[in-house]
């Protein structure tokens, strides 16, 4: 199979689809990889690198769209990308359809295969190609949310940590999955005093276990998010309900409850935002205030530690790229009810229930089970 990787045109998005390493397990298992010139130079995966692992090194993306086969991104196509999709082409990146309609309409249009990594699952009930992000954003959160509680930086100069005689910052996190676990430890280890809250209780348990008592576990309800916001110093929002628009967890009410300089993280704004008053920022400009809350809403939180973010990121998805590669998309879906569970546009009929039910309506448009769609 011929793949394709171009560099990513989102606002300061450094990773990229396939690093040096993954290309030459592609080319060792017999297919040929076309990556765009200055894909990775960023994080210090130069062309040379690219050339030396077997790729063809290419001057444009339009180039890799239309000759490539399969094209491997990281962050959902921008409106220019997806116009050069086409039937018969795989597209194998993150999409994030249900808030996204302007994506969804193109992805339909262009007849291409489309695979989520956010919903490809796996046989414990996880998300593989979610979780590496999710760890990277859920460590990001904390790191972010101290550094905007900083009084320069808009917040209300509070040290997450405190110090001896004075009390830690109130730490918020609501959704105890990947993300959640992973601001806990960060948090923690600054001294922050931590509460998760999460809906499920099995979850709950094993959070109590893991952080062995020291972070308090509440079942979320709509009285706890509202006791727990008025007092925090951060808040994380970091719920999911895979491929479906995020739950507003937060109104505005609970936003003007909270404490004057207090921040929000909304890790779950690539799935539209847990909190009322949350809009999609960048890396350039990534934060804005409402009712003296700071808001950091950046949608691709992993694109800052790109390096990291990118080896994190090939370490899950390659397996699930060289089954498409091997066998053939359809082969290879068939074959995994996991990598099934990723597809979410096929030849314009969308295959994904949860964004069915996000924009059905607005979209005019209606589910066709992957299995059906694909036969
Ligand atoms: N902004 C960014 O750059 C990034 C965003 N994300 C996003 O972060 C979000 C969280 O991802 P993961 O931690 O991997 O998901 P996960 O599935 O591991 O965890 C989500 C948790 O939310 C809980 N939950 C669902 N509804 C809830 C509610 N009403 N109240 C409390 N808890 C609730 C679930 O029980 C689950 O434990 C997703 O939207 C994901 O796409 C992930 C990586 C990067
Ligand atoms: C998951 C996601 O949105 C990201 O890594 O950018
Ligand atoms: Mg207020």
């Amino acid at each position: 199979m011929l793949v394709g990787v171009p560099k990513e045109i989102k606002n300061h998005e450094y990773r990229v689809g396939l690093t040096p390493a993954a290309v030459k397990e592609f080319v060792a298992h017999g297919h040929q990889v076309m990556v765009e010139t200055n894909a990775g130079t960023a994080i210090g995966f130069t062309d040379e690198l690219y050339q030396n692992a077997g790729a063809m090194i290419v001057d444009t993306a339009e180039q890799i769209f239309a000759e490539a086969e399969m094209i491997v991104k990281v962050k959902e196509p921008q409106p220019s990308e997806c116009k050069q999709l086409r039937k018969g082409q795989t597209l194998y990146t993150y999409l994030h359809l249900a808030p996204d309609p302007v994506q969804t309409e193109l992805l339909i249009a262009s007849g291409a295969t489309c695979i989520a990594y956010e919903t490809v699952t796996d046989r414990n009930g996880g998300l593989p190609l979610l979780a590496p992000m999710s760890e990277v954003a859920g460590r990001m959160s904390v790191q972010a949310g101290a550094h905007y509680l900083e009084k320069a930086h808009g917040g209300s100069g509070t040290l997450l940590g405190g110090v001896p005689g004075v009390a830690p910052g109130k730490v918020l996190i609501i959704g105890g999955g990947v993300v959640g676990t992973q601001a806990a430890k960060m948090a923690l280890g600054l001294g922050a005093d931590v509460t998760i809250l999460d809906r499920s209780l099995p979850r709950l348990r094993q959070l109590d276990d893991i952080f062995n008592g020291q972070v308090k576990t509440v079942y979320s309800t709509v009285d706890a998010i509202e006791h727990y916001s008025a007092n925090a110093d951060l808040v994380v929002g970091a719920v999911l309900i895979p491929g479906a628009a995020a739950p507003k967890l937060l109104n505005r009410e609970h936003i003007k409850n909270m404490k004057p300089g207090s921040v929000l993280v909304d890790v779950a704004i690539d799935q539209g935002g847990c909190f009322e008053t949350s809009k999609a920022t960048t890396h350039q400009d990534p934060v804005y205030i409402i009712d003296d809350v700071v808001h950091y809403c950046v949608a691709n939180m992993p694109g800052g530690v790109a390096r990291t973010s990118t080896m994190a990121l090939n370490n899950a998805t390659l397996p699930f790229g060289l089954a498409l590669a091997n066998k053939g998309p359809k082969q290879a879906m068939l074959e995994d009810i996991h990598l099934l569970n990723g597809l979410n546009v096929h030849e314009g009929k969308v295959t994904y229930q949860a964004v069915v039910e996000a924009l059905g309506e607005q979209l005019g448009i209606t589910y066709t089970p992957a299995l059906d769609a694909l036969r």
